[in-house]
């Protein structure tokens, strides 16, 4: 710490440490501030009140089974309330690439709390980080519980009503763009008729999957290993004290949580994390050509498709003037980015489990913690600031339509593949209408088929309904 600062003495099993006068925390964080000044990132806020809904159950079910007296766990329990609900944030200074079980951030929970429980209770009654705060449990059963913990509220309670907002826009434009027809495309290339509606009934159904993917991977992120302490087995821990904890902090935050069915597999792998990670990246993959097609039916407005219009944000240039650019569809491609590196390191640190622990817990922890932060405000973002306001070009659509080569395909069942293809490139090769090379090419006389089925055959809009 800074020499000039105010500090005062506090004692670890290492010795004496100089802590900031002000800081709630003691000997372990502050060790942990000093060995760890690597990203300036701190644990997520949703992570933080995840360690302190455990300390405040644990402490409840500790003084039930008499594991700690009564006053120390009431104490506990409401200065841990008071770190839940976030009024001493600023007193977790650790940064994110620290110990890899979490331990740092984890003591510094408990010092913080046997700090602001100590100062409710009468002088000389002492309440200390690891034999109340931490007692029947480790880093290595609380830390991952808490990562867990905060990641099913995240997506429950943000994530998932997000995409529902976004996939509700996006069918209410599906709806809207019903009979909206336009040209399909195929490797960028044009193909047979589409509506507009279809696209983003399209989109919307991506988007809705996305919620069923996240959901069927809920049970197994719900699933925590508190209880198992240091290696799984339970060892310090009093009979009961796992289910107990478990049914409070369910309680406690409405979260559907679970002990973990196997407390070595839940101690030794964060496949429940990775396997979210991947859900939250298709995610991201489903936004990613949601925001490409946006910006490409909205390129122009002159050289572009220029088939749909994006509302008008904010001037998009700071030298040409007049210019709009598509800019939270931009925004969304690089939460997008974003969020699949994220997963990329979940894989990898996921990877990195060793026997009964894995210890690349925080770092799993911030990236999983911000992929869905980033993902739901940006679904957010794009239904309220993009989706609901766009507007068709009906005209512009329909004619690109009607001048793809590709609407020959329906007269394949009159003429034959090949002599479809030659009016194809004959329309192309003379800027003529594939109506107009039709009747010009002799297959009305030839009795291939009538004027009336032509014009069926080349009703763009019955096209897209087969
Ligand atoms: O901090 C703990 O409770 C355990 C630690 O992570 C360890 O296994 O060394």
């Amino acid at each position: 710490m800074n020499e000039a600062e105010d500090y005062r003495i506090e004692h670890d099993s290492m010795g004496e440490v100089r802590v900031p006068a002000h800081a709630k925390w003691r000997a372990q964080t502050q060790r942990a501030v000093e060995n760890f000044p690597v990203s300036g990132q701190r644990l997520e806020r949703a992570h933080i009140e995840a360690l302190a809904r455990i300390k405040a159950a644990a402490a409840k079910v500790n003084a039930e089974l008499g594991v700690i007296e009564k006053d120390r766990a009431e104490a506990i329990e409401s200065a841990a309330e008071e770190v839940a609900g976030g009024r001493w944030d600023e007193h977790f200074p650790v940064d994110v690439f620290q110990t890899g079980s979490g331990t740092s951030s984890n003591m510094n929970t408990n010092e913080v709390i046997a700090t602001l429980a100590t100062e409710r209770l009468p002088e000389g009654r002492e309440v200390h980080p690891n034999d109340h705060v931490n007692a029947s449990q480790s880093s290595n059963d609380v830390f991952p519980s808490s990562i867990h913990i905060a990641a099913t509220g995240a997506v429950t309670r943000d994530l998932i009503p997000a995409l529902d907002h976004l996939a509700a826009a996006l069918e209410r434009k599906s709806a809207e763009f019903a009979t909206v027809v336009k040209s399909g495309r195929t490797h960028l290339m044009d193909a047979t008729p589409v509506t507009l509606g279809q696209e983003f009934g399209g989109y919307a159904a991506q988007i809705r999957y996305g919620v069923e993917r996240l959901r069927a991977a809920l049970p197994r992120l719900a699933e925590l290993p508190l209880g198992g302490t240091a290696v799984g087995t339970g060892i310090n821990t009093p009979a009961g004290f796992s289910a107990a904890v478990i049914a409070e902090v369910a309680r406690a935050t409405g979260l559907p949580l679970t002990e973990a069915r196997d407390h070595f597999e839940a101690q030794g792998a964060r496949d429940a994390l990775v396997e979210t990670s991947g859900q939250l990246r298709t995610v991201a993959v489903s936004l990613t050509k949601i925001a490409n097609d946006l910006r490409w039916m909205s390129s122009g407005p002159r050289t572009g498709l220029a088939e749909i219009n994006l509302p008008d944000l904010q001037p998009g240039s700071s030298i040409m003037p007049g210019k709009v650019n598509p800019v939270i569809p931009e925004a969304v491609l690089m939460v997008a980015a974003q969020v699949t590196g994220n997963d990329t390191t979940v894989a990898v640190a996921g990877a990195a489990g060793n026997f009964e622990l894995n210890v690349m817990l925080p770092v799993m922890a911030k990236n999983l913690l911000e992929s869905v932060r980033l993902l739901a405000n940006a679904s957010r973002l794009l239904a309220d600031r993009t989706v609901d306001g766009i507007t068709a070009n009906v005209e512009r659509a329909r004619e690109y339509a009607e001048s793809s080569p590709s609407v020959v395909t329906p007269l394949n069942k009159y003429i034959g593949y090949e002599e479809a293809a030659k009016v194809a490139k004959k329309s192309l090769a003379e800027r003529k209408t594939i109506r107009e090379v039709v009747l010009a090419s002799g297959y009305v006389e030839r009795g291939d088929l009538t004027v009336e089925q032509l014009d069926e055959a080349l009703d763009v809009l019955r096209m897209t309904r087969p």
